[in-house]
């Protein structure tokens, strides 16, 4: 062997020795001294397993729930829908330790330091998880730090009521044609079986395709389909132990996740590219999402002089995806669990059709007539206490921190499980479990006694950006389908709670329909 074969081959075992080392200290020694400092300070929780960590309990405690459950049950739909979650609540205490794969995870149930956790940006950051996560769009909801302040300053101002009043027309458009649709299923009688779960979500991607791109309705239409394959992929995905790397290898699944997303990009890109030609063309005063986004983008730049201060083509196609995601999934399944409950609650579906024909009346429905809807209000409020859409949510200690009583060294997840705290009888009550909206007849504040135990939309300087949006669109859908139609389960409908990324409806929504 000559010298240049010889130092070649000891780099090449320097380099193994060194990977080697570094995955031996990612996937046990770390995870070890962790574990230590964590159960010395009485933190529970099961003890580190290499690699998988609790996942494979998780998962064996998903695949043991029975098929469906007692809607009347909360204690029986928590434990369908956060078993694993649920289960070492009970078991090691209101704060506790899981691992997720190698990475432990504290979730805290105390309100207090669940305000610190999503108040201060300095010491939490959202925790990086499984990358396949990023097929959906990554966007502001990824972002940190300067990048983040940029993003939510650009695109405030497509959520300002101003603008979102203007949406209403699309609202009640999409809305219209969906009700039309119904209208020719029911039959002489006036009635119909129907599983609403599929027209809602068609009916939110309408909207969000006519809010997001206006004009170029029918191009997103097509990005919403593919969309919604890669949130399936992503989800099979998001369900097995991601191993470093695993992301670049040609599986038939990686490959059909990759086209897809050339293809939406490539959509995005040339609406884009044909709205900022109209825009230099001099057409201006969009009102869709896409329109008010790249005005505000615009005036970025022209008021820096520098095109640093704005987002580039590409950032912006991540927030459209983004947009179709959060936008969609989020608000179909708040409209699916308030069509179920009220099924459920007859008291309280005719409690709002009355408010909606006092208050709306069979004029058109515009944005200041909604705001004074109180029983619906209250309806909603209580549908997103119990069905969360989304059920949770992550931060990571960006260094070693304090957070009440607990040191947490950097890296650490902290849990905030919407759901768990949302169901809390220390903290809502006897009746926490029990569907009940007048616990928000004098608002939010007082329902909660001014604690942070009610977070549906995040808490803080990153809560849901759409929340107004999402509120106005599903009060539009629902006063108009209480206008024309009241419903009631199907013999077939099981309950089945169970988590697609969002919390949706395992096996739809039969619901019977009657024609008012
Ligand atoms: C019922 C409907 C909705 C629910 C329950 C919901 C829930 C949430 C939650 C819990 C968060 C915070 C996540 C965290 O802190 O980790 C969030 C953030 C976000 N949501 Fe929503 N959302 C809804 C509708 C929408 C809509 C309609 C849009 C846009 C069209 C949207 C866009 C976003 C964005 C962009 C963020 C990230 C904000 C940031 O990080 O600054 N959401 N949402």
């Amino acid at each position: 062997m000559d010298a240049v074969t010889n130092t070649w081959t000891i780099s090449c075992a320097l380099v193994l020795v060194v990977c080697f080392w570094n995955m031996i200290n990612m996937v046990w020694m770390r995870p070890k001294k962790l574990e230590k400092i964590l159960r010395n300070q009485g933190l529970n929780g099961n003890k580190y397993r290499l690699l998988f960590g609790d996942m494979k309990e998780f998962s064996m405690f998903q695949r043991s729930r029975s098929k469906h459950i007692d809607i009347d049950n909360g204690e029986e739909v928590l434990s369908h829908v956060v078993p694993f979650p649920y289960h070492a609540l009970q078991k090691h205490g209101r704060s506790f330790i899981t691992w997720m794969g190698w990475n432990p995870r504290v979730t805290v149930m105390d309100p207090e330091l669940i305000k610190e956790v999503l108040t201060n940006l300095n010491d939490f950051r959202k925790a990086r998880g499984n990358p396949f996560i990023n097929f959906i769009g990554t966007g502001i909801v990824t972002y940190e730090g300067d990048q983040w302040v940029k993003h939510r300053k650009l695109i405030n101002p497509a959520f300002h009521v101003e603008k979102l009043k203007n949406m209403v027309p699309a609202f009640r458009l999409s809305c219209s044609e969906m009700l039309g649709k119904w209208e020719k299923l029911v039959s002489s009688n006036g009635s119909c079986e129907l599983d609403v779960w599929p027209h809602l979500q068609a009916l939110t991607s309408d909207v969000i395709s006519r809010t997001a791109f206006g004009s170029s309705y029918e191009e997103g239409i097509r990005i919403f389909e593919l969309i919604r394959e890669q949130s399936i992929h992503t989800m099979q995905a998001l369900q097995s132990l991601y191993i470093p790397g695993s992301m670049f290898l040609p599986t038939k699944r990686i490959k059909r996740m990759k086209a897809i997303n050339k293809e939406v990009n490539l959509s995005i890109r040339n609406i884009i590219d044909k709205r900022l030609k109209e825009m230099k063309g001099g057409e201006s005063n969009y009102q869709d999402l896409l329109g008010i986004l790249l005005e505000s983008n615009i005036k970025e730049v022209e008021q820096h002089q520098n095109k640093t201060h704005g987002m580039t083509i590409d950032e912006v196609i991540e927030e459209c995806k983004l947009f179709y995601f959060a936008g969609q999934e989020t608000t179909s399944s708040l409209l699916v669990w308030t069509m179920i409950l009220l099924s459920r609650h007859q008291e309280w579906q005719s409690r709002a059709r009355e408010e909606v024909l006092n208050v709306l009346g069979d004029k058109d429905i515009d944005m200041d007539r909604l705001n004074h809807l109180k029983v619906v209000n209250m309806i909603f409020y209580e549908v997103l206490r119990l069905y969360p859409p989304v059920i949770g949510t992550t931060r990571m200690a960006k260094k070693d921190i304090t957070l009440g009583g607990f040191s947490l060294p950097s890296g650490v997840q902290i849990g905030l499980p919407i759901m768990l705290i949302h169901y809390d009888e220390h903290l809502w009550g006897s009746d926490a479990k029990q569907f009940n909206p007048n616990r928000f007849s004098d608002g939010i504040s007082k329902a909660t006694k001014n604690q942070l135990i009610y977070f549906p939309f995040g808490w803080g300087p990153r809560i849901c950006i759409g929340q107004n949006f999402a509120l106005l669109e599903a009060k539009m859908a629902l006063s108009m389908i209480l206008q024309k139609f009241s419903f009631e389960f199907s013999p077939s409908y099981a309950h089945a709670p169970h988590i697609v990324l969002t919390l949706q409806p395992k096996y739809g929504a039969p619901l019977i329909l009657h024609k008012l």
